[in-house]
């Protein structure tokens, strides 16, 4: 923080006494016996000079401090201005105040009134240096419900979630582990007219039945050992608001006939009680289980799957939507900044070329942590793929199966074959999926005396 002080005053007595005080402070001080010396230096001086502060004298012959004062407003808006009033006259420091002096000092003033003022105004330029720092880390900071939805088919997902919000109908949101599942709810709920109240989640899978039923519906005192008092659960925590059963295909067939009975009636029995409560909560299911063939094997109950089947999203594997891979990637990169502290501000086309080959059987979940250790590991502005696990830049790929071992320059044509293939000739690509440099690859294919047309050709 600037610690610099100027000082215009005409009398060069004060002048001397001045900068002896505040040198013996610590500040850096400069002094000026003429107002027009100052602006000329201001005028001059570089804008990223330290902004500080200036102990302005109000009556000097060449120019009045209030025409000072209004000059230096102009020139440096952010230098703090104190006026040192001679002659006491209070209407001309109240002008002085009005025209934007942080505050003014009589003459004569004691020595320790100055060093008050004077701290005082560094405190509060600090002040003022560390909120306009919060507020710009607020604005970097990326809002937790953005949705990245680049993808035709990931865009109609969520065109229909928002236009299902509405209807306050149950949803169950189908998709592989990772994909968003709990995004699109959330994205449900905010849209619907339930956003001023809570949007609670629960786990389903990673509690035992018990627990679940006693953390769903809560429990009375005395229902179980250790049960000390009455608990609320989270369907009453989140009356009037949303519910989202996460893994809802992993829930006990006991459990599904009490949900059943909150779905269709809006009633539920708390652990240990006898009687019932009423809740008014819209549910959001979830699974990564193919639910209907759960019900075909009757392990979910089909009168639960249609209560809460009535709109069905389902949301496609990151591999199907290819074109949210590179935005997805950028978003997350400017969320890890802020919590990694990291330097890197871009991800170069190489990585990104990457990024975008492998097939992501983690979705959107493994694309977040590998940008998070990619931010992490890389050395300085740009993320490369020396940033990225092995397993996207090396070859990724299975090997063709063989009945037995191939004679090794066969296998290396057959691989260089198999990543061209897998890549529509996309050279850069296929370089990257089999570990080598594009000029290798070039010099590989004549060697091999590959073409397009042949590129389908294994044999
Ligand atoms: N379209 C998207 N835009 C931005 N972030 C996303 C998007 N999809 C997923 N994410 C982020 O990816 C991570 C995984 O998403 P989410 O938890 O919603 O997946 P899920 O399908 O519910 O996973 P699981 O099946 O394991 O419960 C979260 O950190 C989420 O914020």
């Amino acid at each position: 923080m600037g610690r610099h002080i100027y000082i215009c005053d005409d009398e060069a007595g004060i002048l001397r006494y001045l900068q002896k005080m505040l040198l013996s402070q610590g500040y850096e001080v400069e002094v000026f016996s003429s107002p027009l010396r100052l602006l000329r230096h201001l005028e001059e001086g570089a804008a990223e000079e330290p902004a500080g502060l200036l102990l302005l004298d109000m009556k000097m012959p060449e120019l009045d401090g209030i025409d000072t004062l209004r000059r230096v407003r102009e020139l440096r808006p952010q230098l703090m201005v104190v006026m040192m009033t001679g002659h006491g006259t209070i209407d001309s420091a109240v002008e002085a105040m009005k025209l934007g002096a942080y505050d003014y000092l009589s003459k004569p003033f004691p020595q320790e009134k100055l060093f008050t003022l004077v701290r005082h105004c560094f405190e509060r330029e600090q002040l003022i240096e560390e909120n306009r720092q919060l507020r710009s880390e607020l604005k970097n900071q990326v809002d937790p419900g953005t949705i990245i939805a680049e993808s035709p088919a990931f865009r109609k997902v969520i065109d229909l979630a928002v236009r299902v919000a509405a209807t306050d109908s149950n949803v169950l949101i189908l998709g592989e582990s990772g994909t968003g599942k709990e995004v699109v709810a959330r994205a449900v709920h905010r849209a619907s007219h339930r956003n001023e109240q809570r949007f609670l989640a629960v786990n389903c899978a990673a509690l035992a039945e018990t627990l679940l039923e006693s953390q769903l519906f809560g429990h009375v005192r005395g229902a179980f050992t250790g049960a000390g008092q009455n608990q609320k659960g989270i369907l009453e925590e989140a009356h009037g608001g949303t519910l989202f059963l996460d893994e809802i295909g992993d829930v006990s067939p006991a459990l599904q006939a009490k949900l059943l009975r909150v779905l269709q009636e809006g009633e539920f029995i708390a652990v240990g009680a006898t009687r019932p409560k009423r809740v008014n909560v819209r549910f959001i299911a979830a699974t990564n289980k193919d639910l209907e063939k759960e019900v075909a094997a009757g392990r979910f109950r089909e009168d639960l799957f249609y209560r809460l089947n009535v709109i069905g999203l389902s949301l496609p594997p990151l591999r199907e939507r290819s074109e949210d891979i590179e935005p997805l990637a950028l978003h997350f990169l400017s969320k890890m900044i802020p919590k990694t502290g990291s330097s890197v501000r871009r991800i170069d086309a190489e990585a990104l070329a990457a990024l975008r080959a492998y097939a992501w059987p983690g979705n959107v979940r493994e694309l977040e942590n590998v940008i998070e250790r990619g931010t992490i590991l890389a050395d300085g502005e740009v993320m490369t793929p020396e940033a990225l696990p092995l397993k996207l830049t090396g070859c990724a790929r299975p090997p063709v199966a063989e009945d037995g071992p191939l004679p090794l320059r066969e296998a290396e044509r057959r691989q260089i074959v198999l990543a061209l293939r897998e890549t529509v000739w996309n050279k850069s690509q296929a370089a990257i999926l089999l570990g080598i440099t594009r000029k290798t690859l070039d010099r590989k294919i004549k060697e091999f005396d590959l073409s397009p047309a042949a590129a389908g050709d294994l044999s």
